[in-house]
């Protein structure tokens, strides 16, 4: 798939340089494979998602849903519970794939997972190659974290 940036073009480059070309294309293209996973008979949105771990695994995920619709768990945390699950807490970039108009935007639950661990860059794409970048402040500014909890004060 050639990969094209769109939206925020210049500070994106920035961002696409510190991770490394060829680390964003892999994040896509494992993306854009395990979106085939997904588990989406209600809405039959499929999305992929894979987050590359400082161990320098990549651990993939993809959205699950239930008959019960609340329940569904999108792909981005699907992929960060499953590389928690195999023992990897710190991350470089998480990608997120799906079919959409442009790139495919995290929602606000997975903002507030992606903030928990903190993980520094959100790559955005769709089945076209069109995808960008931005950091986790530029995603979710003010977020709600473990250092806001003192339970001292209870
Ligand atoms: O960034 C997103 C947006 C949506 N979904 C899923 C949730 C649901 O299964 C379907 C439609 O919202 O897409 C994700 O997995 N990630
Ligand atoms: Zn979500």
């Amino acid at each position: 798939m050639q990969l094209v940036q769109s939206e925020n073009y210049q500070v994106a480059t920035e961002y696409v340089k510190r991770l490394g070309v060829e680390a964003v294309g892999n994040l896509i293209n494992t993306a854009v494979d395990v979106r085939r996973q997904s588990y989406s008979p209600y809405s039959k949105f499929q999305v992929g998602a894979a987050v590359l771990g400082s161990d320098g695994m990549t651990y993939k995920g993809c959205n699950i849903e239930n008959a019960s619709y609340g329940l569904t768990n999108c792909a981005e945390r699907s992929a960060i519970f499953n590389a928690v699950s195999h023992g990897c807490r710190e991350f470089v970039a998480i990608a997120v794939v799906a079919d959409t108009d442009g790139p495919c935007s995290p929602c606000g639950a997975c903002r507030q997972v992606i903030a928990e661990f903190k993980i520094p860059y959100i790559v955005m794409g769709n089945l076209n190659g069109e995808y960008t970048v931005v950091t986790l402040q530029e995603l979710l500014p003010y977020s709600f974290e473990s250092a806001d909890i003192k339970t001292e004060s209870v």
